[in-house]
């Protein structure tokens, strides 16, 4: 017990209580004043169990608070229901995306969370690591299963655990949505529990629960199915990690990269995970649906291109009859290869290395389709891309895309802009390695780029925050947290001038940084509002260190990609 209890202890040490005053190098503009919340993978071992992927690790969020040019920092592990079993285990008691697991025989931890699904694949996890997602006045950490965890943004408590399935037959969502200007959500997400209609299908929460203003009413609970697109293959539905809107269609690629059903069925009782029931199908097309937003029915052309893996849509519009949209595309699945941690060892820049490097792909998808047009014809009117698209007999459409940039990764662009036609990508910059050294601001109207770098930093992705009352579209600053792989340098948030692209600011702060994968800025309400000081809700755990250091992760030399500084972790 008492080994249980100092265990426990050194876990809460392994998060930070606020922090003020993070060392700055010259000021921070006035009007920027609210949190930057980020998630990611913190945690890869849990006693003496190891997970084998980066995308494995348990969430740990954290968060910048820039209130009157000052940064208060944070970061708390997310207490899913996953954590608390892990923890109360002291092992890895729960599968995830690269890690099979068993419950604890001892315990009884399992009897509701162990339920089945179709009654062959078991629960998912709720280790809800990849982003955070606002609905209504209220934020989720997301993942990519049908569970999803309510946070407060301000003090990263972890609330509420809500199972899509309860407001849509969903057993997969993306933990990357759409909003529009109304803040409403938009999603999709995969039924595969009706093994007859293995389906895509996508749905929208509305920003406000209809019919009230009222604050605390839940906005899920009004969710709706827009629209739902049968799989092609009833056991094999495709795997997507995002998709695109336009103003009035969404476009959703259906890849050759796929979820195997049956093999999923299996996992459990042969001991794999559930990456290895993920296939890339070299030899098959990937299916472009086009949804349209006020027929709520995809455009009936069966339009396609080459096999390749899409992670992340950059941005998508409607463009002289066409749509065009801009994805981040590989040949292959090997980036899920690379983040297997035994591949992330410590010469793992030099060793590592993508057998596809990333490209930035723009495709022109037109949306009347002329029947007498030639076969073999280019459909595409539009002068601004090179993309083709191919008119085929019955039907079909062979779109070929424009190359636009190579060797970049976790793209964001000034949503405002989303949707419709947009000149700016904000990205990480990644050769053969998966990790970004450079932060990228590329232009796809002069095809010209700007870059941020500095020796030994790590950037995270990079996030694009409007000047009040902007009128350019890269009017704005852009926030980024970097670590580093010299102990001597702590990590830091950076502020950049989004136009130049030169610093504006960084707080530097005293902690072991994990490298995150996506977030968003929550803008406080009125600029002018009452200085708040964050509550020290940790101070107790951490009174036995002053400077209440964070050490999230394995620590130093250990493949988590914490960037450590010397001497300073707990
Ligand atoms: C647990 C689980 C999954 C998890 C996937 C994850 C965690 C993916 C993360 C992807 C990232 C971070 C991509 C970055 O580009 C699946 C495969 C959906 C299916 C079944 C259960
Ligand atoms: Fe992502």
């Amino acid at each position: 017990k008492k080994k249980k209890k100092r265990r426990r202890k050194k876990e809460k040490r392994k998060e930070t209580r606020p922090l003020t005053n993070l060392e700055l190098t010259s000021s921070i503009p006035a009007w920027l004043q609210g949190t930057l919340l980020r998630n990611g993978p913190g945690m890869h071992t849990v006693g003496d169990s190891k997970y084998n992927h980066w995308f494995d690790g348990l969430a740990l969020l954290h968060s910048f608070s820039i209130r009157d040019g000052e940064v208060f920092y944070r970061s708390k592990y997310l207490q899913s229901d996953t954590y608390n079993a892990n923890i109360e285990a002291n092992r890895i008691v729960v599968s995830e995306f690269g890690t099979m697991a068993y419950p604890d025989p001892c315990k009884n931890i399992f009897s509701k969370a162990f339920s089945y699904l179709s009654h062959t694949i078991p629960d998912f996890t709720d280790n809800c690591l990849i982003n955070i997602m606002k609905c209504g006045e209220d934020f989720y950490a997301t993942t990519e299963t049908n569970y999803i965890r309510k946070i407060d943004p301000q003090t990263l408590e972890t609330l509420e655990k809500v199972d899509y399935r309860k407001y849509v037959a969903v057993n997969l969502a993306t933990s990357h949505p759409h909003y529009d200007e109304a803040g409403n959500v938009l999603n999709m997400g995969t039924s595969i529990a009706d093994k007859g209609r293995t389906k895509y299908v996508m749905f929208k929460i509305p920003a406000t629960a209809p019919g009230s203003k009222k604050k605390g009413k839940n906005p899920l609970k009004h969710s709706e199915v827009f629209c739902s697109i049968p799989s092609r293959s009833l056991l094999s539905p495709s795997y997507y990690h995002s998709f695109g809107v336009t103003e009035n269609y969404v476009v959703f690629l259906e890849q050759p990269f796929k979820l195997d059903i049956l093999k999923m069925a299996t996992a459990y009782m042969r001991g794999v995970s559930w990456a290895s029931c993920m296939t890339f199908c070299k030899e098959d097309k990937t299916y472009i649906h086009i949804i349209d937003q006020k027929t709520r029915k995809p455009v009936p052309t069966k339009f396609y291109t080459d096999p390749m893996v899409v992670f992340h849509h950059v941005n998508a519009y409607e463009e002289d009859g066409c749509v065009l949209f801009d994805v981040i595309a590989y040949e292959d699945n090997s980036l899920y290869q690379l983040f297997y941690l035994a591949n992330l060892n410590k010469d793992f820049e030099e060793k590592s290395r993508l057998t596809s490097v990333p490209t930035l792909r723009r495709f022109a998808v037109p949306l009347h389709v002329d029947k007498d047009a030639e076969v073999g014809s280019n459909l595409v009117k539009v002068s601004s891309t090179t993309a083709t698209a191919l008119k085929e007999k019955d039907d079909h459409v062979y779109c070929q895309p424009e190359v636009l940039y190579e060797g970049l990764e976790l793209p964001r662009i000034n949503y405002a802009h989303n949707g419709k036609p947009y000149r700016y990508i904000f990205a990480a910059e990644v050769q053969w390695s998966p990790v970004p050294t450079k932060i990228l601001k590329y232009d796809v109207l002069t095809k010209s780029s700007l870059k941020w770098s500095e020796e030994s930093c790590w950037p995270a992705e990079p996030l694009f925050v409007p000047t009040p009352g902007a009128k350019d579209e890269d009017d704005g600053v852009i926030l980024s947290a970097i670590i580093s792989t010299d102990p001597q340098k702590l990590p830091f948030l950076l502020i950049l001038d989004a136009k130049s692209f030169t610093e504006l600011a960084r707080a530097s702060v005293d902690v072991d940084m994990h490298l995150d994968l996506h977030g968003l800025f929550i803008p406080d309400a009125g600029w002018n509002a009452v200085k708040q000081t964050p509550a020290k809700t940790q101070e107790d755990e951490n009174s036995d260190h002053p400077t209440g250091l964070t050490a999230p992760g394995l620590g130093h030399g250990e493949n988590d990609f914490t960037a450590g500084h010397g001497g300073k972790s707990l």
